[in-house]
Protein backbone atom coordinates (compact mmCIF):
# COMPACT_ATOMS: atom_id res chain seq x y z
CA UNK A 1 0.00 0.00 0.00
CA UNK A 2 1.36 3.81 -0.70
CA UNK A 3 2.00 6.10 1.99
CA UNK A 4 -0.10 8.19 -0.05
CA UNK A 5 -2.80 6.43 1.53
CA UNK A 6 -1.80 7.49 5.02
CA UNK A 7 -1.57 11.51 4.60
CA UNK A 8 -3.28 13.70 7.29
CA UNK A 9 -6.34 15.23 6.29
CA UNK A 10 -5.93 19.44 5.92
CA UNK A 11 -8.06 20.53 8.66
CA UNK A 12 -5.54 18.90 11.04
CA UNK A 13 -2.98 20.62 9.74
CA UNK A 14 -3.95 23.14 11.28
CA UNK A 15 -7.03 24.33 13.31
CA UNK A 16 -7.08 27.04 11.16
CA UNK A 17 -8.13 25.17 8.32
CA UNK A 18 -11.24 23.60 8.76
CA UNK A 19 -12.98 25.49 6.29
CA UNK A 20 -14.30 24.06 2.81
CA UNK A 21 -12.86 25.13 0.47
CA UNK A 22 -8.95 26.31 2.29
CA UNK A 23 -8.34 29.04 0.25
CA UNK A 24 -4.92 29.95 -0.09
CA UNK A 25 -3.41 33.39 -2.15
CA UNK A 26 -1.05 35.62 -2.49
CA UNK A 27 1.04 37.60 -5.26
CA UNK A 28 2.34 35.77 -8.22
CA UNK A 29 5.69 37.41 -7.61
CA UNK A 30 6.90 39.57 -4.69
CA UNK A 31 7.55 42.79 -5.72
CA UNK A 32 8.40 44.91 -2.59
CA UNK A 33 7.81 44.83 1.19
CA UNK A 34 4.64 47.11 0.56
CA UNK A 35 3.16 45.17 -2.02
CA UNK A 36 3.69 41.97 -0.15
CA UNK A 37 1.80 43.77 3.27
CA UNK A 38 -0.69 45.33 1.57
CA UNK A 39 -1.86 42.01 0.09
CA UNK A 40 -1.98 40.70 2.57
CA UNK A 41 -3.63 43.16 4.64
CA UNK A 42 -6.12 43.13 1.99
CA UNK A 43 -6.58 39.02 1.88
CA UNK A 44 -7.50 39.27 5.78
CA UNK A 45 -10.34 41.12 5.37
CA UNK A 46 -11.66 37.65 2.70
CA UNK A 47 -12.88 35.50 5.36
CA UNK A 48 -12.34 32.09 3.36
CA UNK A 49 -8.16 33.01 2.97
CA UNK A 50 -6.62 31.24 5.24
CA UNK A 51 -3.00 30.61 3.60
CA UNK A 52 -0.59 33.61 2.53
CA UNK A 53 1.52 32.84 -0.43
CA UNK A 54 4.54 33.88 -1.66
CA UNK A 55 6.84 32.53 -4.27
CA UNK A 56 10.88 33.83 -2.64
CA UNK A 57 12.66 32.38 -5.16
CA UNK A 58 10.39 31.91 -7.97
CA UNK A 59 11.64 30.32 -11.43
CA UNK A 60 10.08 31.85 -14.14
CA UNK A 61 9.55 30.38 -17.72
CA UNK A 62 11.91 32.61 -19.37
CA UNK A 63 14.96 34.10 -17.71
CA UNK A 64 13.66 36.98 -15.72
CA UNK A 65 15.20 37.88 -12.58
CA UNK A 66 14.01 39.78 -9.85
CA UNK A 67 17.68 39.04 -7.54
CA UNK A 68 17.56 36.88 -5.21
CA UNK A 69 15.88 38.83 -2.31
CA UNK A 70 14.59 35.30 -0.57
CA UNK A 71 15.83 36.32 2.88
CA UNK A 72 14.38 39.77 2.66
CA UNK A 73 11.10 38.02 1.57
CA UNK A 74 11.39 35.44 4.18
CA UNK A 75 11.52 38.46 7.20
CA UNK A 76 8.58 40.12 5.33
CA UNK A 77 6.41 37.06 5.11
CA UNK A 78 6.98 36.80 9.08
CA UNK A 79 5.51 40.36 9.21
CA UNK A 80 2.57 39.28 7.38
CA UNK A 81 2.16 36.27 9.97
CA UNK A 82 2.60 38.29 12.54
CA UNK A 83 0.04 41.58 11.59
CA UNK A 84 -2.55 38.93 10.00
CA UNK A 85 -2.27 35.50 11.47
CA UNK A 86 -2.60 33.80 8.32
CA UNK A 87 -0.29 30.83 7.57
CA UNK A 88 2.16 31.38 5.42
CA UNK A 89 3.46 29.34 2.14
CA UNK A 90 6.79 29.48 0.00
CA UNK A 91 8.02 27.41 -2.95
CA UNK A 92 11.06 25.41 -2.57
CA UNK A 93 12.83 24.55 -5.20
CA UNK A 94 16.55 23.35 -3.34
CA UNK A 95 17.59 22.17 -0.28
CA UNK A 96 19.31 25.73 0.69
CA UNK A 97 15.05 27.07 0.60
CA UNK A 98 13.94 24.33 2.38
CA UNK A 99 16.61 25.22 5.42
CA UNK A 100 16.11 28.96 5.15
CA UNK A 101 12.07 28.11 5.15
CA UNK A 102 12.08 26.65 8.10
CA UNK A 103 14.42 28.61 9.86
CA UNK A 104 11.97 31.65 9.71
CA UNK A 105 9.49 29.59 10.22
CA UNK A 106 7.30 29.51 7.32
CA UNK A 107 4.28 27.25 8.11
CA UNK A 108 3.53 25.40 4.47
CA UNK A 109 6.07 24.64 1.81
CA UNK A 110 5.29 23.83 -1.70
CA UNK A 111 7.02 21.90 -4.78
CA UNK A 112 6.45 24.10 -8.01
CA UNK A 113 5.71 22.23 -11.46
CA UNK A 114 9.59 22.78 -12.74
CA UNK A 115 10.75 20.85 -10.00
CA UNK A 116 8.21 17.79 -9.95
CA UNK A 117 9.08 17.02 -13.51
CA UNK A 118 12.97 16.78 -12.41
CA UNK A 119 12.97 13.34 -9.93
CA UNK A 120 16.79 14.52 -8.56
CA UNK A 121 15.59 17.60 -7.65
CA UNK A 122 12.50 16.01 -5.75
CA UNK A 123 15.21 13.78 -4.15
CA UNK A 124 16.87 16.32 -2.94
CA UNK A 125 14.35 18.07 -1.10
CA UNK A 126 12.95 14.90 0.31
CA UNK A 127 16.56 14.69 1.68
CA UNK A 128 16.41 18.30 3.23
CA UNK A 129 13.20 17.47 4.48
CA UNK A 130 14.01 14.39 6.56
CA UNK A 131 12.83 14.43 9.76
CA UNK A 132 10.87 17.63 9.32
CA UNK A 133 7.39 17.75 9.95
CA UNK A 134 6.52 20.94 7.86
CA UNK A 135 3.35 20.37 5.61
CA UNK A 136 4.51 20.21 1.77
CA UNK A 137 2.19 20.75 -1.39
CA UNK A 138 3.26 18.90 -4.05
CA UNK A 139 2.26 21.25 -7.89
CA UNK A 140 1.72 18.58 -10.76
CA UNK A 141 4.66 18.30 -13.46
CA UNK A 142 4.87 20.52 -16.31
CA UNK A 143 3.42 17.53 -18.87
CA UNK A 144 0.51 15.52 -18.24
CA UNK A 145 2.13 12.56 -16.72
CA UNK A 146 0.45 11.78 -13.45
CA UNK A 147 3.11 8.93 -12.36
CA UNK A 148 5.74 11.87 -12.20
CA UNK A 149 3.39 13.40 -9.77
CA UNK A 150 2.85 10.31 -7.96
CA UNK A 151 6.43 9.83 -7.74
CA UNK A 152 7.20 13.15 -6.36
CA UNK A 153 4.41 13.06 -4.03
CA UNK A 154 5.65 9.62 -2.65
CA UNK A 155 9.21 10.57 -2.77
CA UNK A 156 8.51 13.80 -0.11
CA UNK A 157 6.26 11.18 1.76
CA UNK A 158 8.89 8.35 2.31
CA UNK A 159 11.03 11.11 3.82
CA UNK A 160 8.44 11.36 6.81
CA UNK A 161 6.20 13.98 5.38
CA UNK A 162 2.27 12.98 5.94
CA UNK A 163 0.95 16.37 6.50
CA UNK A 164 1.01 16.33 2.49
CA UNK A 165 -1.27 17.42 -0.60
CA UNK A 166 -1.05 17.76 -4.17
CA UNK A 167 -1.69 21.17 -6.14
CA UNK A 168 -3.29 20.70 -9.77
CA UNK A 169 -2.01 23.51 -12.18
CA UNK A 170 -3.06 22.61 -14.94
CA UNK A 171 -0.24 21.05 -18.31
CA UNK A 172 1.76 23.01 -20.69
CA UNK A 173 -0.45 23.35 -24.25
CA UNK A 174 0.95 22.33 -27.09
CA UNK A 175 -1.31 24.27 -28.85
CA UNK A 176 -3.09 27.48 -28.05
CA UNK A 177 -5.94 27.25 -26.60
CA UNK A 178 -8.57 29.91 -24.22
CA UNK A 179 -7.43 28.75 -20.96
CA UNK A 180 -3.76 29.10 -19.84
CA UNK A 181 -2.56 25.35 -18.86
CA UNK A 182 -4.76 22.59 -20.17
CA UNK A 183 -7.17 21.49 -17.17
CA UNK A 184 -7.16 17.52 -17.90
CA UNK A 185 -9.21 17.08 -15.01
CA UNK A 186 -8.84 13.21 -15.73
CA UNK A 187 -5.64 13.45 -14.07
CA UNK A 188 -6.41 14.64 -10.60
CA UNK A 189 -9.52 12.58 -10.74
CA UNK A 190 -7.23 9.73 -11.39
CA UNK A 191 -4.86 11.00 -8.46
CA UNK A 192 -7.73 11.22 -6.17
CA UNK A 193 -9.45 7.90 -6.89
CA UNK A 194 -5.80 5.73 -5.92
CA UNK A 195 -5.39 7.75 -3.44
CA UNK A 196 -8.50 8.45 -1.50
CA UNK A 197 -7.03 10.42 1.66
CA UNK A 198 -4.36 12.61 -0.34
CA UNK A 199 -5.58 16.19 -0.36
CA UNK A 200 -5.90 18.10 -3.66
CA UNK A 201 -5.99 22.00 -4.17
CA UNK A 202 -6.64 23.35 -7.09
CA UNK A 203 -5.12 26.47 -8.76
CA UNK A 204 -6.93 28.14 -10.68
CA UNK A 205 -5.26 31.14 -11.52
CA UNK A 206 -2.63 28.87 -13.67
CA UNK A 207 -5.49 27.28 -15.27
CA UNK A 208 -7.38 30.22 -16.25
CA UNK A 209 -4.32 32.39 -17.11
CA UNK A 210 -6.88 35.25 -17.52
CA UNK A 211 -9.20 36.37 -14.74
CA UNK A 212 -12.69 36.31 -16.49
CA UNK A 213 -12.10 32.22 -16.59
CA UNK A 214 -11.12 31.87 -12.96
CA UNK A 215 -14.91 31.75 -11.69
CA UNK A 216 -15.38 28.61 -14.14
CA UNK A 217 -12.22 26.91 -13.29
CA UNK A 218 -12.82 27.52 -9.30
CA UNK A 219 -15.89 25.75 -9.68
CA UNK A 220 -15.07 22.88 -11.74
CA UNK A 221 -12.83 22.05 -9.04
CA UNK A 222 -15.17 22.53 -6.37
CA UNK A 223 -17.56 20.40 -8.42
CA UNK A 224 -15.46 17.44 -8.49
CA UNK A 225 -14.86 17.85 -4.24
CA UNK A 226 -11.49 19.36 -3.99
CA UNK A 227 -10.36 20.36 -0.69
CA UNK A 228 -8.96 23.70 -1.57
CA UNK A 229 -8.34 26.44 -3.91
CA UNK A 230 -4.98 28.50 -4.99
CA UNK A 231 -5.40 32.25 -6.42
CA UNK A 232 -2.75 34.64 -7.27
CA UNK A 233 -3.80 37.89 -5.98
CA UNK A 234 -1.94 41.63 -5.92
CA UNK A 235 -3.77 44.73 -4.30
CA UNK A 236 -3.18 46.67 -7.11
CA UNK A 237 -3.51 43.88 -9.61
CA UNK A 238 -3.53 46.73 -12.37
CA UNK A 239 -0.19 47.72 -11.62
CA UNK A 240 1.86 44.61 -11.04
CA UNK A 241 5.18 43.71 -13.02
CA UNK A 242 4.00 40.68 -13.93
CA UNK A 243 1.07 38.17 -14.97
CA UNK A 244 -0.94 41.03 -14.66
CA UNK A 245 -4.00 39.61 -16.41
CA UNK A 246 -4.46 36.62 -13.93
CA UNK A 247 -3.81 38.22 -10.39
CA UNK A 248 -7.30 39.23 -8.93
CA UNK A 249 -7.04 42.27 -6.18
CA UNK A 250 -8.64 40.41 -2.95
CA UNK A 251 -11.72 42.41 -3.31
CA UNK A 252 -12.36 40.46 -7.11
CA UNK A 253 -11.16 37.80 -5.11
CA UNK A 254 -13.93 37.85 -2.31
CA UNK A 255 -16.56 38.12 -5.53
CA UNK A 256 -15.14 34.74 -6.78
CA UNK A 257 -15.72 32.92 -3.85
CA UNK A 258 -18.58 34.22 -2.71
CA UNK A 259 -20.09 33.25 -6.36
CA UNK A 260 -18.63 29.52 -5.60
CA UNK A 261 -21.64 26.58 -4.88
CA UNK A 262 -19.81 24.45 -2.82
CA UNK A 263 -21.73 21.12 -3.39
CA UNK A 264 -21.13 18.43 -0.51
CA UNK A 265 -19.75 15.08 -1.34
CA UNK A 266 -23.15 13.50 0.02
CA UNK A 267 -26.11 14.62 1.98
CA UNK A 268 -28.24 13.68 4.19
CA UNK A 269 -31.06 11.69 1.60
CA UNK A 270 -34.57 13.30 3.03
CA UNK A 271 -36.27 12.55 -0.31
CA UNK A 272 -36.65 8.73 0.06
CA UNK A 273 -33.19 7.63 -0.93
CA UNK A 274 -33.76 9.07 -4.66
CA UNK A 275 -29.89 8.95 -5.21
CA UNK A 276 -29.90 5.35 -3.63
CA UNK A 277 -32.69 4.64 -6.23
CA UNK A 278 -30.83 6.25 -9.44
CA UNK A 279 -27.79 4.13 -8.37
CA UNK A 280 -29.60 1.01 -8.21
CA UNK A 281 -31.15 1.75 -11.74
CA UNK A 282 -27.72 2.43 -12.58
CA UNK A 283 -26.10 -0.84 -11.51
CA UNK A 284 -28.73 -2.64 -12.93
CA UNK A 285 -28.47 -1.18 -16.45
CA UNK A 286 -24.60 -1.51 -16.27
CA UNK A 287 -24.73 -5.45 -15.28
CA UNK A 288 -27.14 -5.58 -18.62
CA UNK A 289 -24.52 -3.62 -20.49
CA UNK A 290 -21.58 -5.81 -19.63
CA UNK A 291 -23.81 -8.97 -20.13
CA UNK A 292 -24.71 -8.10 -23.33
CA UNK A 293 -21.30 -7.15 -24.35
CA UNK A 294 -20.52 -10.90 -23.25
CA UNK A 295 -22.94 -12.31 -25.67
CA UNK A 296 -21.96 -9.99 -28.50
CA UNK A 297 -18.21 -11.61 -27.95
CA UNK A 298 -19.92 -14.58 -27.80
CA UNK A 299 -21.28 -14.25 -31.55
CA UNK A 300 -18.01 -12.21 -32.96
CA UNK A 301 -16.33 -15.83 -31.52
CA UNK A 302 -18.99 -17.96 -33.67
CA UNK A 303 -17.69 -15.54 -36.64
CA UNK A 304 -13.96 -16.41 -36.14
CA UNK A 305 -14.65 -19.93 -36.49
CA UNK A 306 -16.61 -19.17 -39.31
CA UNK A 307 -13.93 -17.48 -40.82
CA UNK A 308 -11.28 -19.69 -39.90
CA UNK A 309 -13.21 -22.69 -41.67
CA UNK A 310 -13.69 -20.91 -45.07
CA UNK A 311 -10.21 -18.81 -45.01
CA UNK A 312 -11.46 -15.44 -44.76
CA UNK A 313 -9.97 -12.40 -43.63
CA UNK A 314 -10.70 -11.55 -39.66
CA UNK A 315 -10.93 -7.75 -40.66
CA UNK A 316 -13.79 -6.70 -42.44
CA UNK A 317 -13.91 -2.78 -43.34
CA UNK A 318 -17.36 -2.81 -45.12
CA UNK A 319 -19.36 -4.59 -42.45
CA UNK A 320 -17.56 -2.55 -39.81
CA UNK A 321 -18.10 0.31 -41.85
CA UNK A 322 -21.98 -0.34 -41.47
CA UNK A 323 -21.94 -1.11 -38.20
CA UNK A 324 -19.79 2.00 -37.32
CA UNK A 325 -22.77 4.20 -39.02
CA UNK A 326 -25.64 2.55 -37.57
CA UNK A 327 -24.27 2.93 -34.25
CA UNK A 328 -23.88 6.63 -34.56
CA UNK A 329 -27.29 7.09 -36.19
CA UNK A 330 -28.82 5.44 -33.16
CA UNK A 331 -26.97 7.24 -30.30
CA UNK A 332 -27.40 10.64 -32.10
CA UNK A 333 -31.42 10.13 -32.29
CA UNK A 334 -30.87 8.82 -28.72
CA UNK A 335 -28.91 12.00 -27.05
CA UNK A 336 -25.64 10.83 -27.08
CA UNK A 337 -22.29 12.58 -29.02
CA UNK A 338 -20.66 10.84 -32.06
CA UNK A 339 -17.35 10.86 -30.65
CA UNK A 340 -18.43 9.23 -27.28
CA UNK A 341 -20.40 6.43 -29.84
CA UNK A 342 -17.70 6.14 -32.34
CA UNK A 343 -14.89 5.61 -29.18
CA UNK A 344 -17.46 2.80 -27.82
CA UNK A 345 -17.51 1.26 -31.02
CA UNK A 346 -14.04 1.55 -31.47
CA UNK A 347 -13.12 -0.12 -28.64
CA UNK A 348 -15.86 -3.03 -29.61
CA UNK A 349 -14.16 -3.81 -32.68
CA UNK A 350 -11.10 -3.93 -31.49
CA UNK A 351 -11.76 -6.44 -28.88
CA UNK A 352 -13.56 -8.12 -31.27
CA UNK A 353 -10.40 -8.41 -33.48
CA UNK A 354 -8.48 -9.49 -30.92
CA UNK A 355 -11.27 -12.42 -29.68
CA UNK A 356 -10.96 -13.69 -33.41
CA UNK A 357 -7.56 -13.07 -33.94
CA UNK A 358 -7.05 -16.07 -31.23
CA UNK A 359 -9.95 -18.32 -32.22
CA UNK A 360 -8.01 -18.78 -35.46
CA UNK A 361 -4.22 -18.97 -33.77
CA UNK A 362 -5.96 -21.79 -31.10
CA UNK A 363 -4.44 -25.02 -31.15
O1 LIG B 1 -18.93 -9.07 -39.30
C1 LIG B 1 -17.83 -9.61 -39.08
O2 LIG B 1 -17.15 -10.12 -39.99
C2 LIG B 1 -17.28 -9.66 -37.74
O3 LIG B 1 -16.36 -10.38 -37.48
C3 LIG B 1 -17.87 -8.75 -36.67
C4 LIG B 1 -17.13 -7.43 -36.59
C5 LIG B 1 -17.81 -6.66 -35.41
O4 LIG B 1 -17.32 -6.74 -34.29
O5 LIG B 1 -18.85 -6.04 -35.64
C6 LIG B 1 -15.70 -7.66 -36.29
C7 LIG B 1 -14.70 -7.55 -37.23
C8 LIG B 1 -14.92 -7.08 -38.57
O6 LIG B 1 -13.93 -6.16 -38.99
C9 LIG B 1 -16.25 -6.51 -38.75
C10 LIG B 1 -17.25 -6.64 -37.84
Amino acid sequence: MSGLENCKPMNTWFKKLDTRPIVISGPSIVESEEQLLSTARELKKVEQVKIFKAGAWKPQTTAKSFGDRGLDILQWLNQVKLETGLLTMVEVASPKHVEMCLRHNVDILWIGARTTSNPFSVQELASALQGMSVPVMVKNPINPDINLWIEALETINKAGISRLAAIHRGFYPFEKTRLHNIPKWEIPIELKSRFHNLPIICDPSHIAGANKYVQEMAQKAMDLNMDGLMFESHFNAAEGISDQERQLTPSDLNQVLRKLICRLPSVEDIEENRLEKYRDQIDSVDSQLIELLAQRMNIVEGIGKYKAEKNMTILQLQRWEKVREKGIELGKSLGLSEPFVAQLLRMIHKEAILKQNEVMNRK
